[in-house]
């Protein structure tokens, strides 16, 4: 039996080695963004709470933070908090927000090592203190590092986004700082949460739910859309291989020929 496990994980190990290899011959997507689904379900099947699947999905964060960064990956949104979670239990949603300084006081000395630069994308405001202070606490000690963005949806809603962006758009107009016929996408794109960075090339949303659940609304207009049943919790690095070798399959035509 033991023998037969060893020789699985032997094949599973070279079946992701050779799916790295493949994929590294072709360009890897600049920007890659995830809906982390499926945490509460890994954790009701097998009998434990919600929050085990959540705190099992965090040490899938490091694992796909890693093997991007290893990648060449230059931008990954990972969808942490949307603005429609409030509407869970509190103490599902106070332990959802102790995540980030439990991830980033066990993670962040290896952030910084990898070169990694964590960002913040969402509405900070309603934030609790304690959470804000360990994200920008990270921002500031990894703002001079030129690897990999780690880029968190925290509080983040597509919708808020171009509403706030429109409103602050709209004062702009009003004061004369902007004329509405100078207005361009690019410019637009500047009043978004993402603002400098690119917009993604590929979607992945995990555990098989097949919509976009207000993420990103404005940004993945030419998204690739890679879903998979697998559960984030189990998600792995030959799972992000597997969908970045789906997206270089694709031919991408920004709506030409
Ligand atoms: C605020 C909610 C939340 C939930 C969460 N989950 C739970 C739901 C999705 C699966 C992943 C684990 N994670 N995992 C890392 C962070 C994190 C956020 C910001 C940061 F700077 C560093 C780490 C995180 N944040």
């Amino acid at each position: 039996m033991l023998k037969k496990i060893q020789e699985w994980r032997g094949k599973e190990t070279s079946k992701s080695l050779s799916l790295k290899e493949e994929i590294m011959k072709h360009p890897i997507p600049e920007h890659i963004a995830i809906i982390m689904d499926g945490n509460g379900r890994w954790a009701k099947k097998r009998a434990l709470p919600r929050v085990a699947g959540h705190h099992e999905g965090m040490k899938t964060v490091r694992k796909i933070t890693k093997a991007a960064n290893s990648l060449g990956v230059k931008v990954l949104t990972l969808y942490a908090f949307s603005t429609e979670n409030w509407k869970r239990p509190k103490l599902e949603v106070d332990f959802l927000l102790k995540l980030p300084e439990e991830f980033l006081g066990t993670f962040l000395p290896e952030l910084i090592e990898e070169n990694v630069q964590v960002r913040l994308m969402g509405n900070k405001t309603d934030l609790p203190d304690h959470t804000l202070r360990a994200v920008e606490h990270a921002m500031d000690q990894t703002k001079e590092n030129t690897g990999l963005v780690l880029n968190f949806a925290l509080n983040y809603g597509g919708r808020d986004e171009i509403l706030r962006a429109v409103k602050a758009l709209a004062d702009d107009v009003n004061e004369n700082r902007i004329s509405s016929d100078q207005l361009t996408e690019e410019i637009f794109s500047e009043y978004l949460f993402s603002n400098l960075l690119p917009d993604p090339d590929l979607l992945i949303r995990t555990s098989g739910e097949i919509r976009l659940s207000n993420f990103m609304l404005w940004q993945l207009a030419y998204a690739e859309f890679y879903f998979t049943d697998v559960l984030w919790p189990d998600f792995n690095e030959n799972n992000l291989y597997e969908a970045i070798n789906s997206f270089q399959l694709r031919g991408r035509r920004f709506g030409g020929i």
